[in-house]
């Protein structure tokens, strides 16, 4: 039998020998004296078609009689089948992430894949705060194929403003977020929409194979003037206080957040400012001032901080808050199921708020309320008020002192005079 009977190429799956494998589960092929070894990333039980399980790294050895012309052509349709796949891709570690969690991530699930898959890795262990902004606001003299970030949200969000700082354009960038950190809400929402297990070797898979989806990212005006790219959440109210407030519990991974919880739950504050916002429906006003020549993250236009709104803003009654947030994705970590709507790329933002009392009554519906943020369904309780909407403005009041958190991380305001923050979706 000569390698073109070894071989059948077929318009999703490839037989080598007496095997049959779907395009999508080869990672890589490599000869051997008396055969191939094919390396195989799948779906358990199922192939690369459906369940929600980890995919597996395994390899199986399949008898041919040349085995170089084999391995050659099975590469050559590998490589047709997936033409988005990168040669190189950056990978960002954060070794304090998750506790350490993302340097164990790194070697025994993301490493493995992408070699298998023959990409050349670029490594960037991050030794400090801010290094992953640095390198990609420094821009790239040879653009990586993909970038994969092995650590937490912050991580990500460093790259992500790194990006857009340098030049927006680079967001073209495929990015990929192997779940390495505590709260991992980027990897968790990914997962929630595709139907996929919330894993490193899943991240470095997608990533191997260039696969991608659009993602939405919010701009965020802030009264200084600043301009900051969100692609998670802009947390404002108890949300803000329990994650900032719980950084220095970071050792204890998630249970960090459940502590702090309780603790605001039993000193429940009030949270003072305005909110309004633009309907889902009213599209056009946001986008009608896009250039066809930039991208919209940067030519995307509201009313200054300054001015007033106009009549097609709405403004929430309600002036003091316990819970108010805005989701451009569905989790905030991998058990909060904040927006449970969201989609990776619906143009929309999607605001939670509640604005009851304090007290005893108060503190336990919030309690009820953050119990059900697990599976969701705080969405069909009558005190959760949630918006889809294209833009929205908080003006915390001059009084309040709450903390504001974009993807996680503090930004603070100059409180003392006008803290306004505009926010829009640049989809
Ligand atoms: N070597 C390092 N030592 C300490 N901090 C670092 C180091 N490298 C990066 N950082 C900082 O650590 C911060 C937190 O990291 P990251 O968000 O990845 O993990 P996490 O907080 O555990 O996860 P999550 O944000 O999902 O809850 C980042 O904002 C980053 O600036």
């Amino acid at each position: 039998m000569n390698s073109l009977h070894d071989v059948v190429v077929e318009r999703d799956v490839v037989s080598i020998g007496d095997k049959t494998y779907p395009f999508l589960d080869i990672l890589g092929v490599r000869s051997y004296t008396k055969g191939v070894e094919v390396v195989l990333c799948e779906k358990p039980g199922v192939g690369c078609m459906g369940g929600s399980g980890e995919r597996r790294l395994r390899s199986e050895k399949v008898a041919v009689e040349d085995p170089s012309a084999v391995a050659s052509e099975v590469r050559a349709a590998v490589k047709a089948a997936t033409p988005n796949a990168p040669n190189r891709v950056l990978v960002f570690v954060n070794p304090s992430s998750g506790t350490g969690r993302a340097s164990k991530v790194y070697q025994r699930s993301v490493k493995p894949v992408l070699r298998a898959a023959g990409i050349e890795i670029d490594l960037v262990v991050t030794s400090r705060e801010n290094e992953a902004f640095e390198k990609c606001a420094g821009g790239f003299d040879d653009p990586p194929g993909g970038i994969l970030v092995v650590g937490g949200d912050g991580t990500l969000s460093e790259v992500v403003r790194g990006l857009v700082a340098r030049d927006a354009d680079l967001l073209a960038i495929p990015l990929g977020h192997a779940p390495g950190g505590t709260g991992n809400a980027c990897a968790q929402s990914i997962a929630h929409q595709c139907g996929d297990a919330c894993s490193g070797v899943d991240a470095a898979y997608y990533v191997a194979k260039g696969t991608t989806r659009p993602l939405d990212l919010l701009r965020v005006e802030l009264a200084d003037g600043s301009v900051v790219p969100s692609f998670l959440s802009i947390e404002w109210a108890i949300i803000a206080d329990i994650d900032l407030g719980s950084d220095s519990l970071r050792c204890l991974g998630d249970a960090r957040f459940t502590l702090a919880a309780i603790y605001r739950l039993l000193c429940l504050r009030k949270y003072c400012g305005t909110l309004s916002y633009l309907p889902e429906e009213e599209e056009e006003e946001v986008s009608r001032e896009k250039t066809p020549d930039s991208t919209s993250f940067c030519s995307t236009r509201l009313p200054p901080l300054a001015e007033p709104l106009p009549d097609s803003w709405v403004q929430v009654e309600a002036t003091t808050f316990q819970l108010a947030m805005a989701l451009n994705l569905s989790h905030i970590d991998a058990t909060t199921l904040l927006a449970p709507r969201a989609r990776l790329d619906d143009g929309a933002i999607h605001l939670v708020w509640t604005a009851e009392g304090t007290g005893c009554c108060a503190a336990l519906n919030l309690a009820d309320t953050m119990i059900k943020f697990e599976d969701g369904t705080h969405i069909d309780k009558t005190s959760v008020n949630t918006i889809k909407c294209r833009a929205f403005r908080l003006v915390p009041s001059r009084a309040d002192t709450s903390r504001l958190a974009i993807d996680g991380e503090e930004f603070r305001g100059p409180s003392a005079s006008s803290p306004r923050h505009n926010i829009t979706t640049a989809p």
